[in-house]
């Protein structure tokens, strides 16, 4: 992997929209689309932000994100609330959302609905991705009820897992769609994650589902 430290998370957010935009437009210039997949949990906040506020033809971007909690756009967990109030907004109100949920007792309910709405945005062009301090991304959580399947070559782009850590039933993409991305970024912030991501380079990807990415994955960090 290749490790970015910076000297304050100020700097880093910054930074980092930067260089998701140039990829973006880049992408654009060259294919006429691209998609840009985000996490959701507490870190990406300011990101969005920024991002929102940057020129950027967000009328040919389809945003989409990693994983969802599954629970209605009402809940404070929910990512895709979070994706319309701190990213889908300003600039980059126009962007396209690719949906992760739709409301029903059970992820499986909508699983093939939902998949056949990913496939037309894939393969992803730029992937920002969080991680716990557990060493899940997406929602590929240690432990998880079909961890195996999600993380093998083989795996379908998008599967329902459940896990003791995640609370509520996940949607997330899998591994091979993760990997596939054009560009990966990986964003942590504090010594914990930072001990954890130097940790899960010398575990199976089992025990540590962000290995699946790290190598051709950049991971900015700043305390
Ligand atoms: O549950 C989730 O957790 C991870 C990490 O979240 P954070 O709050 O520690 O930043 C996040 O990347 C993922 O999208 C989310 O569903």
């Amino acid at each position: 992997m290749n490790f970015k430290a910076y000297p304050d998370r100020d700097l880093l957010m910054l930074d980092l929209a930067d260089q998701i935009a140039a990829e973006l437009r880049r992408a654009l210039e060259v294919h006429g689309r691209a998609t840009l997949s985000v996490p959701g949990g507490t870190t990406p906040g300011p990101v969005f932000d920024i991002l929102s506020g940057l020129d950027l033809d967000w009328g040919r971007v389809s945003v989409l994100l990693n994983d969802e909690r599954w629970v209605d756009e009402s809940s404070p967990r929910s990512n895709t609330r979070l994706l319309r109030e701190r990213l889908l907004t300003g600039r980059a109100a126009g962007a396209q959302l690719v949906p992760l949920y739709a409301p029903a007792p059970q992820p499986e309910d909508k699983l093939a609905e939902l998949a056949e709405g990913i496939a037309p945005a894939l393969p992803i062009t730029v992937l920002l991705l969080g991680m716990g301090a557990d060493m899940h991304t997406a929602s590929l959580f240690p432990g998880a009820d079909r961890l195996a399947e999600a993380l093998s070559d083989t795996a379908p782009a998008v599967m329902a897992l459940r896990a003791e850590a995640a609370g509520e039933p996940r949607i997330t993409l899998t591994a091979p769609v993760l990997r596939d991305a054009m560009h990966i970024h990986i964003l942590i912030t504090g010594a914990e994650k930072r001990a954890a991501i130097e940790r899960a380079a010398t575990l199976p990807e089992e025990e540590a589902p962000v290995r699946c990415v790290l190598k051709n994955a950049t991971v900015h960090w700043a305390e």
